[in-house]
């Protein structure tokens, strides 16, 4: 039958509650499943999502010793290789979530303060979701300008890469390019593509969102470096990052620039072909010169959809 979609910026009440693979990673060989105060602890974050509504300020977390140090461990590691591999849009908002909505490593922001700061920028905003949505609810929230963002900490015994979305991931991988206009509307046409799409379709939308907003890779204009002696030295370093599962897995993100995988143009046409794996490092990375590009691109894909 036709599809329901929201009408409406409050009807995403409804897709937020709809959480599908519930505690994701958490199946028997997740470090988290054993860990009974884990499990508790992800009771109270999925309770304080299914109980917001939009329009309310998002509860403050008062995070623990154990997840402050897991955040702190993770934000020195990304930060070092961000500031090697990330794209210069990522890097100068980030440090706009450092001054204002209190980024650093010895604590975990707040993400009523991140929406703040984003409806501020581009209009966009946050809000808490218990876990995995529907591929169709979670881009149907990017047609009104809303990031689904998880709250919980990944468990400890695995901070370089988790296999489900935690608040490291929203807030070290995603924040800080909402900020950014071009990055912001292209996110918000692929949500716009998304209302009412067919199942085909909506399986396509997915796939672009995963090899862009989540590993999407830039070539930024090709750096030569001149070394010491004057000498050009071609150790080029021809792609940037902007991919929030990138930048938030310091594990991917080393092996994404540093361990040679296959890297294509991001061609709509061709993305769409590829398998998105949801508990490995992706085999293969799409890269774009730029957002405007993607963008262009994007809508040659979806006026022919
Ligand atoms: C397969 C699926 C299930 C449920 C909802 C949507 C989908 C679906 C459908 C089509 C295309 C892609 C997808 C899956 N989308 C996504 C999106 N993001 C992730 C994902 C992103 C980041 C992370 C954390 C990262 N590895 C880290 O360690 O920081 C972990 C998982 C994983 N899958
Ligand atoms: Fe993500």
């Amino acid at each position: 039958g036709c599809e329901w979609f929201p009408k409406h910026i409050k009807d995403l009440d409804i897709c937020a509650k709809r959480v599908i693979m519930y505690g994701a990673g958490l199946d028997a060989d997740h470090p988290g499943f054993k860990d009974q105060d884990y499990r508790r602890r992800r009771l109270m974050f999925a309770e304080v999502a299914m109980e917001h509504k939009h329009g309310e300020a998002i509860p403050r977390i008062e995070y623990t010793e154990s997840e402050r140090k897991t955040w702190g461990v993770i934000y020195r590691k990304l930060r070092e290789l961000h500031k090697k591999y990330a794209c210069q849009e990522f890097l100068d908002n980030f440090e706009l979530l450092e001054r204002h909505c209190g980024y650093s490593e010895n604590n975990v922001p707040q993400l009523e303060d991140i929406s703040k700061f984003l409806r501020a920028k581009t209009g966009f905003r946050v809000r808490p979701v218990a876990g995995y949505l529907s591929a169709r609810d979670f881009l149907a929230g990017l047609a009104y300008r809303v990031f689904f963002c998880t709250q919980y900490v990944r468990h400890h015994a695995d901070p370089f890469y988790t296999p489900e979305p935690d608040t490291v991931h929203e807030l070290m991988g995603h924040m800080a390019l909402f900020a950014d206009p071009d990055f912001a509307q292209f996110s918000h046409e692929i949500g716009l593509a998304s209302l009412g799409a067919s199942e085909d379709d909506l399986n396509k939308l997915a796939t672009l969102y995963f090899f862009s907003i989540e590993f999407g890779l830039s070539c930024d204009s090709h750096t030569d470096t001149i070394d010491t002696t004057g000498k050009e030295n071609h150790k080029k370093q021809p792609y940037k990052v902007y991919g929030a599962g990138l930048l938030s897995s310091a594990g991917e993100l080393q092996h994404a620039i540093e361990g040679e995988p296959t890297v294509l143009r991001f061609d709509p046409d061709r993305v769409v072909q590829q398998e998105c794996l949801i508990t490995t490092f992706q085999t293969a990375y799409f890269y774009t010169r730029n957002f405007e590009e993607a963008q262009q691109k994007l809508r040659m894909f979806t006026n022919n959809m």
